[in-house]
């Protein structure tokens, strides 16, 4: 075979095709692999100047030197088989990328191991689902600055663009640093959902709120602060019906969310990082309580009947919003903090500027809260928090009173609000100067002797806490 590819893409599914597609569009010119033959006849049928290629040894003679091969195949043991198939048909200065949510631990692995062969490996965060993939997704890159370098223009093309038609494509550190940003990406976007569908949830049920009057609450927001994707489709999901039966969309779907992992490695990274992000945390656990939808149908009581006390209103729908906008920049927030722990865990050097101007188009997660992150991380790169940004801390407290409202509310009603609270606290806790902790420490030295350090000079403490004072 003559090559003429300018690049490959192994596995032709959802992602695969559509960025085939996108490649394309740019005038690149794409060779296609995948174990089910009808998806390279569809790619042959449905993408210009496609190179269809029924085996994995008729791609690499397709492809240009040094050549480039995208893998989007599901994470875990798929993209180990492909890259044990592939390297041995690839050579020193080829570049082998996984466009899929890989675990970041896997692709450091990866990217270590092949590093003797002098194949470039890099881990490519890819977000904006179906349509992103075809029209221009948020592409996050953990490579070496050279292999960033030589595929910049191809993925730069095809990038999600902001309205200053900057492209969403940025090299945000080494190996693992390109599926670490998409993880916490993807652990921001449980807890964004979360918070949204407890809102939904408030008003509908706590409040008593018809839908369309929801939606209409979710598009003056999305006009404002809280302008986002995910406001977005939640205003069209909300005024959907079902073709066969014509209900609410909403009343048909079974209320047991699915997930595929990445929000809760985002969760346990966190953890083993030693930062704070319960509202990731909550968010997952929020989805497996949800799935527990047997045991819930047998648990279930009366629950108090909508209206509760002091939901009537336009102040309670206020307070409802600010409760979503206050959780949202806690979450983001949280996120940040991880990445920027991360930066000194694996010695990264990640541009947190970076990761936001490339989640300000094409991502899931885009949001009008992006360029207020945006605007203070240029003003100081090195900020451990996003709540330490005066600008950022003034828009949360501005909403505090309403979104304590919303919280009260539903607590003493008895509607479960997990990410809105876990949010709440997170921020009442991070702006606490003196914490219950001082207990803790106690505690732990009552028990365990294991020492503490005192407020009025540095060193290590034990008590004898039997003995008498
Ligand atoms: N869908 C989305 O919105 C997004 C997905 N991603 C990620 O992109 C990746 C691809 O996702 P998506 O396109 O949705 O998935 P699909 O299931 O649509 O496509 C995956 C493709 O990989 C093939 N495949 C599976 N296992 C192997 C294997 N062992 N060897 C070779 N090929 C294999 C599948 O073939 P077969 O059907 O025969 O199994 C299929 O053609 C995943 O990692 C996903 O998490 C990232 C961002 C958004
Ligand atoms: O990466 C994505 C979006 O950014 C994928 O759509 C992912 O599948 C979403 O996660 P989950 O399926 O667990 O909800």
């Amino acid at each position: 075979m003559t090559a003429v590819a300018d690049i490959a893409v192994v596995g032709l599914g959802v992602m695969g095709r559509n960025l085939a597609a996108n490649l394309a569009d740019h005038g690149v010119t794409v060779a296609g692999f995948d174990r089910d033959a009808g998806r390279v006849a569809a790619f042959a049928d449905a993408v210009p100047r496609a190179v269809p290629c029924a085996t994995l040894d008729a791609l690499a003679p397709a492809l240009k030197g040094p050549r480039a091969a995208l893998m989007m195949v599901p994470a875990g043991p798929a993209v180990d088989e492909l890259i044990a198939a592939l390297a041995p048909r690839l050579a020193p200065g080829d570049i082998l990328i996984d466009g899929g949510n890989s675990h970041f631990q896997d692709t450091r692995r990866r990217a270590a191991a092949l590093q003797g062969t002098g194949i470039d490996y890099v881990g490519l965060g890819v977000s904006g689902g179906e349509e992103g993939a075809r029209h221009g997704p948020s592409l996050m890159a953990g490579a070496t600055a050279a292999a960033s370098a030589r595929i910049a223009p191809m993925l730069t093309a095809i990038a999600a663009r902001t309205e200053a038609g900057e492209a969403c494509f940025a090299r945000v550190g080494p190996d693992g640093a390109g599926h670490f940003v998409k993880t916490l990406h993807n652990g921001i976007e449980y807890a964004d959902m979360q918070l949204i569908a407890e809102a939904y949830h408030l008003l509908r049920h706590g409040a008593g709120l018809p839908l369309p009057r929801i939606a209409e609450a979710f598009a003056a927001w999305n006009a404002g602060e809280l302008g986002s994707y995910l406001t977005e489709i939640t205003v069209a999901i909300l005024g959907r019906q079902d073709g066969e039966t014509g209900q609410p969309m909403l009343d048909v779907i079974l209320d047991a969310a699915g997930q595929k992992g990445t929000g809760g490695w985002a969760s346990n990274t966190a953890l083993d990082l030693g930062m704070p992000a319960p509202t990731i945390a909550e968010a997952v656990h929020a989805r497996c309580l949800s799935a527990l939808k047997e045991e819930r149908v047998r648990a279930a009581m009366p629950r108090p009947a909508a209206p509760l006390p002091g939901t009537d209103g336009p102040d309670f729908v206020r307070a409802v919003g600010d409760a979503l906008l206050g959780g949202r920049i806690a979450v983001y927030a949280q996120g940040f903090a991880v990445m920027n722990a991360a930066r000194t865990a694996f010695g990264w050097d990640m541009d947190l500027a970076g990761v936001a101007s490339v989640w300000r188009a094409g991502c899931i997660i885009r949001a009008r809260l992006i360029g207020r992150i945006l605007t203070a991380l240029r003003r100081a790169p090195e900020l451990p928090n996003l709540l330490l940004d005066p600008d950022i801390a003034a828009l949360a407290d501005g909403a505090t009173s309403g979104w304590r409202r919303a919280v009260g509310t539903a607590v003493a009603g008895g509607v479960p609000v997990p990410a809105m609270a876990s949010a709440l606290a997170y921020w009442d806790g991070y702006r606490t100067e003196r914490l219950w902790a001082d207990m803790i420490q106690a505690q732990r030295d009552f028990f365990g002797a294991h020492g503490y350090r005192r407020t009025d000079r540095p060193g290590s403490f034990h008590t004898d806490w039997t003995a008498a004072s």
